[in-house]
């Protein structure tokens, strides 16, 4: 989630935002939303954006994992930099698959992550 203060009374359609009040955009909930991202919504689906954003969603714009703005995240392109990095290490050395103790438990924290972790047999290829 990311939050911004009102910093002068601002009116959006017909909310009115009075000046310092707290607008807070909870990612989580619009990027699992069925209205933008289809029935599959909260199902893990990386190949939904196999055409990019604006194949996979209805509304491209609220598409937002670094936030938006003047404050977006100043790390996204190290971060995905130093994820893809770590993904392509990761799958040409290993081969996965998920371990019959793992249970599918997301909670919502800062983040979203699995409760209980994620339990794999890892195998060296
Ligand atoms: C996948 C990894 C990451 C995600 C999903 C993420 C996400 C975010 C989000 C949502 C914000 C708030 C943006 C807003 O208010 O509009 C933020 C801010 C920020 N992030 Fe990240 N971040 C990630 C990695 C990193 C890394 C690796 C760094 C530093 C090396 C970093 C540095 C920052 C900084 C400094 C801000 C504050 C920017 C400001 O307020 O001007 N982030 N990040």
């Amino acid at each position: 989630m990311v939050s911004r203060e009102a910093r002068e009374d601002l009116k959006f359609g017909d909310i009115i935002v009075p000046k310092g009040c707290n607008v807070w955009t909870l990612m989580g909930i619009i990027h699992q939303d069925p209205e933008t991202w289809g029935p599959d919504a909260a199902k893990f689906n990386p190949e939904r954006f196999a055409n990019g954003v604006k194949g996979a969603c209805k509304y491209p714009f609220v598409y937002m994992p670094f936030g938006v703005g003047p404050r977006v995240c100043l790390g996204q392109h190290f971060a995905m930099t130093e994820l893809k990095i770590l993904l392509g290490l990761i799958v040409k050395n290993f081969e996965f698959s998920l371990s019959p103790n793992y249970v599918h438990d997301p909670v919502l924290t800062l983040i979203i992550e699995p409760k209980d972790g994620v339990n794999l047999l890892v195998r060296k290829v």
